[in-house]
């Protein structure tokens, strides 16, 4: 049997008087992805940001095996304006595993930004911060188990598909995700399923 990385059990939540979802269960293992689904405002990063461990639920619980590191990905990139986009990677990618400026350099030119890496980020487009944060999934050996909120937001059409690819590889390579997108994935990582939050139904 694959191996477990994440487990939640009778999810539920409210916020702001209005019910969520309730009673919702979900089970990930390697090899595995779920794209969260639904219209502004139904739960979509609520769930994401619950099974992070940011936000309380209302009922239910989560479960990681303590081995599945987290890779946790925000809506907003998360990048400092004042620091370049190589110490922005470097700092980042330390939060999980000391890593090398030469690793971080190697991420950023992944995603083509190596003429960049020494730019403050204040200068690069949206476009370009949103790759500096994505080139953590560059990184050697990253956490197994991906959580990553509208991902592919601000990217021209090269890097999502660019991102896509690589979402596939994590999968294939023993790794396992959730996302929150409206986008339709174009190239599906085996095993992949959608969950689609309906107003709490
Ligand atoms: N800090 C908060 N306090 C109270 N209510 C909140 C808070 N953050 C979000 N909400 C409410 O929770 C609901 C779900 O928000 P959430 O951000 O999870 O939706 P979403 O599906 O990710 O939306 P979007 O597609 O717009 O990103 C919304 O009605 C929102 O107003």
């Amino acid at each position: 049997m694959n191996q477990p990385l994440l487990d939640a059990v009778a999810l539920r939540c409210e916020r702001g008087g209005r019910l969520l979802f309730d009673d919702l269960s979900l089970g990930l293992a390697a090899g595995e992805s779920l794209q969260i689904g639904g219209v502004n405002g139904s739960g979509k990063t609520s769930l994401l940001r619950i099974l992070a461990g940011l936000l309380p639920a209302d009922a239910g619980e989560v479960r990681r095996p303590a081995a599945a590191e987290l890779l946790w990905l925000g809506h907003a990139p998360g990048i400092a304006e004042g620091l370049t986009a190589l110490e922005n990677l470097y700092s980042l990618a330390n939060l999980w595993r000391p890593t090398t400026p030469a690793a971080c350099l190697a991420a950023l030119a992944a995603l083509g930004l190596a003429d960049w890496a020494d730019e403050p980020c204040r200068q690069l487009s949206a476009g370009q911060r949103r790759r500096v944060a994505l080139a953590r999934l560059h990184l050697p050996a990253p956490p197994r188990l991906w959580l990553l909120d509208e991902p592919f937001t601000a990217l021209d059409a090269a890097s999502c598909t660019q991102l896509e690819e690589r979402l596939r590889a994590h999968c294939a390579a023993g790794g396992a995700l959730v996302l929150t997108s409206h986008r339709e994935l174009e190239v599906l990582p085996e095993g992949h399923r959608l969950l689609w939050l309906d107003g709490g139904r």
